[in-house]
Order: C-alpha cells, then sequence, then structure tokens
C-alpha cells in the first residue's frame, strides 16, 4: 500500500529551503550548546526531499533522499520505497560533521576502562527476558546502523546496549537502569533505529483531514528533561540516523517556536524533546502521537518527579499516543526510586527491568572525595583546590555545582575576579546565554564551569576531568547524576565533595555510595551520620537501593552482588588530598544554614 506522510500528502506542500533554524543567525557552527552544532544546522535541518511524485499511489515513498520528481536533495537522507529501506550515498562533508576524526578532542573516546564495564554485573528480571549480544553486528542489528557504529568507532557495546538491543527487537517494553556515561543513549537509539531501518514508517495511519494531514507524525519520541539534554540525544540521533530515511527533529523552550515548527513540517520521524515545548506544540495542533511505535523517557526518574509528571501524563496518557499495548516504551536512568518505579509501570507494559551494576551506585571510574569545609570556608577551600589541581588537571574541564541560580552568578563572578577562566549556566539565564556558556566550556576557551542542577543530568562533554560539588544536593540521587558528568565511556575523573553539619541529611547515603564504589570513607562523615541517626535522617535504604520492585517489593535494602566488581583502576594523575587550608576537618563547628533551597532557586 502507499504510504503518505499526513502531513505530506498535500499536492500544494512545498518545503521552505530554511537549513538553519536556529533563531540566533551566527550560532550555528561547531559547538552550539548542541554537542556539536546548533540544532538542526543546513545539512541536518532543512532542503528535505520528499515532493512530488515520490508519493504518488503505488510508489510507497517516505520520502527519497534523491528521486521523485519535484523532490529536492538531502546529503544522507535516505528514504523507505516500495516496501524497502533506500539508503541515501555517502558524503563525506556530512561525515567530517557528525563523526569527526579520530582523535578529536571535541567528541567522546572511550577511555582505558571500557573494557571494565564487561564486568559490572547485569540483573535483568521480567518474564522471558532475550538473550544479549555480544558484538555490533547485522544480524541482529540493522547493517547501515552498524556502518554508522562503525564511522562513531564504537566497538563493542556496553553492558546496557548489549541488552537494550534484543529487549526491543523482541517487542518488549524497558525500564533500563545503568550507571552515568555508560552508554544509555546508545541504548534507545540503536534498537529504535535498527528496528525502524528494519520495518519502515507506520504504515497504517492514514491522516483522517487536513488538520491532522499539517501535523508531524513522528514514529518514535524521546522525551528528556533540559534543553541542552534533548540537543545533546539530537545530535547522536543525527549520527545513527545519517543515510536512513528516518528524520530526527528537536524541540525545546526558550527558543523559537516558530523556526521548531518549519523544521517539523519538512518531515519528522524521530521527535526528541522537552515536556513543555511539545505540549506547546501539541496545544497548537502541530504534532499528532498517533503514529509512535517507540516511546522513550531518558532520565525517566525526573521526568516522572513532581516537576514534570503533569505533563508527561499529558502527553502520554492526554493525547492520541497509542496505550502501552500497541507501542513500546523505554526508560533510561542511572538512578530510580521506588516510587518512580510504581508511578512508570503506568506507562509501560510487561516489562524487562534491567540494572546494570547497583541501581543509583556510581562509577569506578570516578575517584570521589570528600572535605569537611563550612559555607564560610569554601570559596578559600575552592581556590585552593583551582590552585593545586591547575597544572595535574590543565587540559580538564571543571564543573562546579552550587544549589541556587544566584550563587552560580556570584561564584562564577568571584572566580573571574581571581583571574580564573569561568563561566556559569542556570535556568535564569537566556537560552543564548546558555548555549554560549556552554560552548565556550566544552571548547576549553572556558575551562571552569559553575552549574545548578539544570547541567547536572546527561551532559556528554568530553574531558571534563573533575566535578566540584561546592553545595552537596539534598537528594542522593541528584550527587550520583552530578558526579557522573565525569568518568565516562571508560574514562577517569575526581570528584571532589565539600560537606558540613549542613548537609546531614544526605550523609548517610553519601556513605552507602562510597563504600559501594570502594572509595574511602572519611571518619567526619561517619561522626555526622552517627549524630544524625540520633535525628530521624531519611537515609538512603529506604529510597534508591530499589532494584525491580516487582521482584524485591517495597525499599529496602538489597544484598545482591557485593561491592567491587571490576578492577579498579589506577586513576592516574589524581591530586593529593592535601590541598588547601579549608580542610582541617577536626575542628567542624556548627555549620551555617543547610544547602536546601526552593526549587524554583535552583533549577
Ligand atoms: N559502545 C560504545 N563504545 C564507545 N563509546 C561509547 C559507546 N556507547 C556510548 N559511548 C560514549 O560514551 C559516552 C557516554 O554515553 P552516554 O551519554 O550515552 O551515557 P549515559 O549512560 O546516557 O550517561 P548519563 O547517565 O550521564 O546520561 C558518550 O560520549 C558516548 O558517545
Amino acid at each position: 500500500m502507499a504510504y503518505v506522510p499526513p502531513h505530506r500528502s498535500r499536492g500544494d506542500y512545498v518545503p521552505r529551503d530554511t537549513g538553519n533554524s536556529s533563531s540566533r543567525g551566527g550560532f550555528s557552527g561547531r559547538g552550539g550548546f548542541s554537542s556539536r552544532g546548533g540544532f538542526n544546522r543546513g545539512s541536518g535541518g532543512g532542503n528535505r526531499a520528499f515532493g512530488g511524485s515520490g508519493f504518488g499511489r503505488g510508489n510507497d515513498s517516505h520520502r527519497g533522499g534523491r528521486g521523485g520528481h519535484g523532490s529536492r536533495f538531502q546529503p544522507g537522507l535516505g528514504s523507505w520505497t516500495d516496501g524497502e529501506h533506500k539508503p541515501a550515498e555517502h558524503n563525506e562533508r556530512l561525515e567530517l560533521e557528525l563523526y569527526g576524526k579520530p582523535g578529536d578532542a571535541q567528541f567522546q573516546s572511550s577511555g582505558i576502562n571500557f573494557d571494565n564495564y564487561d564486568e559490572i554485573p547485569v540483573e535483568a528480571s521480567g518474564e522471558d527476558v532475550p538473550e544479549p549480544i555480544s558484538e555490533f553486528t547485522s544480524p541482529p542489528l540493522d547493517p547501515l546502523l552498524v556502518e554508522n557504529i562503525k564511522l562513531a568507532r564504537f566497538n563493542k557495546p556496553t553492558p546496557v546496549q548489549k541488552y537494550s538491543v534484543p529487549i526491543v527487537a523482541n517487542g518488549r517494553d524497558l525500564m533500563a537502569c545503568a550507571q552515568t556515561g555508560s552508554g544509555k543513549t546508545g541504548g534507545f537509539l540503536f534498537p529504535v533505529l535498527s528496528e525502524s531501518y528494519k520495518h519502515g514508517p507506520v504504515q497504517n495511519s492514514q491522516a483522517e483531514n487536513t488538520f491532522d494531514r499539517r501535523k508531524a507524525h513522528p514514529t518514535a519520541l524521546v522525551l528528556a528533561p533540559t534543553r541542552e539534554l534533548v540537543s545533546q540525544i539530537y545530535e547522536e540521533a543525527r549520527k545513527f540516523a545519517y543515510r536512513s530515511w528516518v528524520r530526527p527533529v528537536v524541540v525545546y523552550g526558550g527558543s523559537e517556536v516558530y523556526a521548531q515548527m518549519e523544521q517539523l513540517k519538512q518531515g519528522c520521524d524521530l521527535l526528541v524533546a522537552t515536556p513543555g515545548r511539545l505540549n506547546d506544540l501539541l496545544e497548537r495542533g502541530k504534532i499528532s502521537l498517533k503514529n509512535i511505535k517507540y516511546l522513550v523517557l531518558d532520565e525517566a526518574d525526573r521526568m516522572l518527579d513532581m516537576g514534570f509528571e503533569i505533563q508527561i501524563r499529558n502527553i502520554i496518557q492526554g493525547c492520541d499516543m497509542p496505550p502501552p499495548a500497541e507501542r513500546q516504551t523505554l526508560m533510561f536512568s542511572a538512578t530510580f526510586p521506588k516510587e518512580i518505579q510504581m508511578m512508570a509501570k503506568d506507562f509501560l507494559h510487561n516489562y524487562i527491568f534491567l540494572s546494570v551494576g547497583r541501581v543509583g551506585s556510581t562509577s569506578e571510574n570516578i575517584t570521589q572525595r570528600i572535605l569537611y569545609v563550612e559555607d564560610d570556608e569554601k570559596k578559600s577551600s575552592l581556590l585552593d583546590i583551582l590552585t593545586a589541581t591547575e597544572e595535574t588537571m590543565s587540559n580538564g574541564l571543571t564543573l562546579i555545582f552550587v544549589e541556587t541560580k544566584k550563587m552560580a552568578d556570584i561564584l562564577s563572578d568571584f572566580l573571574i575576579n581571581q583571574d580564573f577562566p569561568a563561566t556559569s549556566i542556570h535556568g535564569d539565564r537566556s537560552q543564548y546565554e546558555r548555549e554560549r556558556a556552554l560552548e565556550s566550556f566544552r571548547s576549553g576557551r572556558t575551562p571552569i564551569l559553575v552549574a545548578t542542577a539544570v547541567a547536572a543530568r546527561g551532559l556528554d562533554i568530553p574531558n571534563v576531568t573533575h566535578v566540584i560539588n561546592y553545595d552537596l544536593p539534598n537528594d542522593i540521587d541528584d550527587y550520583v547524576h552530578r558526579i557522573g558528568r565525569t568518568g565516562r565511556a571508560g574514562n577517569t575523573g575526581v570528584a571532589t565533595a565539600f560537606v558540613n553539619r549542613g548537609n546531614k541529611n544526605v550523609v548517610k547515603d553519601l556513605i552507602e555510595i562510597l563504600s559501594e564504589a570502594n572509595q574511602e570513607v572519611p571518619d567526619f562523615l561517619t561522626v555526622i551520620a552517627r549524630e544524625n541517626s540520633m535525628g530521624r535522617g531519611r537515609g538512603r535504604g529506604g529510597r534508591n537501593q530499589t532494584r525491580d520492585f516487582r521482584k524485591y517489593g517495597g525499599g529496602g535494602s538489597s544484598g545482591g552482588y557485593g561491592n567491587g566488581y571490576g578492577g579498579r583502576s589506577n586513576y592516574g594523575g589524581g591530586y593529593n588530598n592535601s590541598y588547601g587550608s579549608g580542610g582541617g576537618y577536626n575542628n567542624y563547628g556548627s555549620s551555617a544554614a543547610s544547602a536546601s533551597s526552593s526549587s524554583s532557586q535552583w533549577w
């Protein structure tokens, strides 16, 4: 049967040549806040070829990279024609843009500990769990995807990828929990793209009316919490969708909505979106979700926590998305509290729960240092650390987390006044300023970035060698995600945290995290934890040590695989713990105010 994408079946539709849709001209080069380049630049954006006779009856063509009378050529865009996938021709320029050259510092490469991922215990629960793959081969993967994976210089799958590929190929839903930096993005992109290449676009939905025909009808939807993260996922999707019929589009708030609507009009098969902007576009009638075969929630626990739940429910349950049994739903995060797992089951159908390592654990690739520092000594301690590590980490980037947006500005100004090349990122800065700050950090021009939690999740910036928790978060899961900005893809990194009695609520959880990852637990932490246990500390046991809650039931710590999987690496070049005068954790007195703050201040 001839498939005519509903939004393109009007004979009068002529795609506009917008090329770069970024509302801010001049920000489209390599290194926009999207990992490599602004979103939807010329090559990835406009000029799609899907016009004319390419969609004629009996031709069954879902766009066409070339050909189709009246169609336009877009490099790297293939087609689905007569029930067959027709990959586009290779394009050298685009390949260089997408994959860089070997050794290019702007692209993350796997580190010396990459092979250690194989040692990490994996637990998959649920009915009939399929056997994992061990290599990127076709079959079971689609040959085009395997080619693209090679171009990206990924030699072998990470544990989460080994399992997710057959799970999705077998039509199952998935809730996957794997350490930060261990390849979860590929964990959902690989199977979704591979299956899409094999099976083509959804064939059964003809648009019902003119209004419906004008909408974009993506096959796959990926939701993630921040603009920076959706842009990064979109860039990854561009890499692995290269030459295929799948056209990725990204939409997020804080950026010109009309440019994004234009991109949608030009064809959207894989939509990467923040919930707020997606709801806006759904209300405007620009997107229909009725063709969704794959729904992905990245950073799923964040997506389903209080800040996003209503928006997510509206998208998944309040619009025209098929119900759980008629789509495949995939959820990924490094942390999965039990309450969130329970809520998530509303969106899943007979799913497999995958945990790689212990849920919420940190990677042993990250050396964690905990220092006792009173609030009023934090600035001087920070200067001491930055000075002491200037040489040993001269080529690395340092990411400093604070709790409030105000503090992010104050601290970056302070560092600049002290002649440190710093910038900041937080939710009160304009989209343009956020993009610029991230680009300047990524490129190494400003190797110190002061950030709120907005930068805690998912961001994959090569060469972040040091994460400093200037303010410790109130929730240990946030700590796990923050320090996970270093030590990615088998590389090593250092994470330093300033702790004082103001953080007593999180200390017990922190001790568990440190012990699990075979890190040193300083005595003062144990003392604070003991003091606090007289009070009412929440403790990590009830919230985070949950594996598949269907199997292990409520809360409680579950034994399971012990610590110490995988050889502990020798983290070369680390600094010793003696920097600074601010340390001195024997004389801690009463701490200043708690680091707690309202959510409106930190995001
Ligand atoms: N199979 C692989 N081989 C080599 N490198 C890989 C592989 N899979 C992923 N990577 C690289 O590892 C890095 C981390 O991957 P990714 O961003 O997907 O991690 P993540 O698990 O989503 O982390 P987070 O929890 O912080 O979101 C990326 O730079 C990615 O390109």
